[in-house]
């Protein structure tokens, strides 16, 4: 059916969002966050940690601070032509409403126990030295799709500082956030912080969509 078709725009439109089913949107002033739990299945979610675990290497982060320690998990950069990965990529730019062509290639990151992602914004700071290598092309991040893959034994939630929002990790739980307040406006409310994993391992996907079409 024609009308069931997702939109494929540049940015995505909330409202519409909103309107999925089995959708809660976090309540807070300042940060579009939506949450829709079981987005993947457990089956899509296994496929996507073999494939993270054969491939990871260690994370980096872009603007380095002189924290070493600022983001110590493994990333995965994950191949787009295999059947699963296109997959999934599709359903999330079909959740998102943005036009495929604006995503990065899905990530995958990997975190043993104490290793985090300090609380930092997906957006490059347009004023941060590396803003022009990240950026000039496709323009800078508007929204963060994230799965959770697995549940870690303790530890390991996301944590969104600003507003106050713990997320606890949960198989094939989705989170979606805007970055921005509108065009060449970014939120410093989607700060956000991987939290330390205590027990167990920690997998996630992160898919990144920018302004423009990514090339
Ligand atoms: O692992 C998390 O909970 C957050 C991951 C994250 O913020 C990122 O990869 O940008
Ligand atoms: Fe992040």
């Amino acid at each position: 059916m024609a009308d069931s078709l997702p939109p494929a725009a540049p940015d995505a439109d909330p409202a519409w969002i909103a309107s999925h089913p089995r959708i809660q949107r976090v309540p807070s002033r300042d940060l579009v966050l939506f949450i829709q739990r079981h987005f993947l299945s457990a089956k899509e979610c296994a496929g996507l940690i073999e494939r993270i675990d054969a491939h990871r290497r260690p994370s980096t982060i872009a603007d380095a601070n002189g924290d070493g320690y600022f983001r110590t998990s493994e990333t995965c950069d994950l191949d787009a032509s295999d059947p699963l990965v296109a997959r999934i990529d599709a359903k999330l730019a079909a959740f998102a409403g943005i036009d495929p062509a604006h995503g990065e290639p899905i990530q995958g990151q990997r975190y043993s126990v104490g290793q985090e992602f300090k609380a930092h914004t997906d957006y490059f700071e347009p004023k941060g030295p590396d803003f022009e290598r990240f950026c000039a092309v496709s323009g800078n991040r508007t929204w963060t799709l994230m799965v959770y893959l697995n549940e870690p034994a303790a530890g390991g939630a996301t944590r969104f500082v600003k507003i106050g929002k713990t997320v606890q990790p949960e198989t094939g739980k989705l989170l979606a956030w805007n970055n921005r307040l509108g065009p060449g406006a970014y939120n410093p409310a989607s700060i956000h912080h991987g939290m330390k994993v205590r027990s167990g391992v920690k997998h996630v996907i992160t898919k990144w969509y920018r302004e423009r079409p990514w090339g």
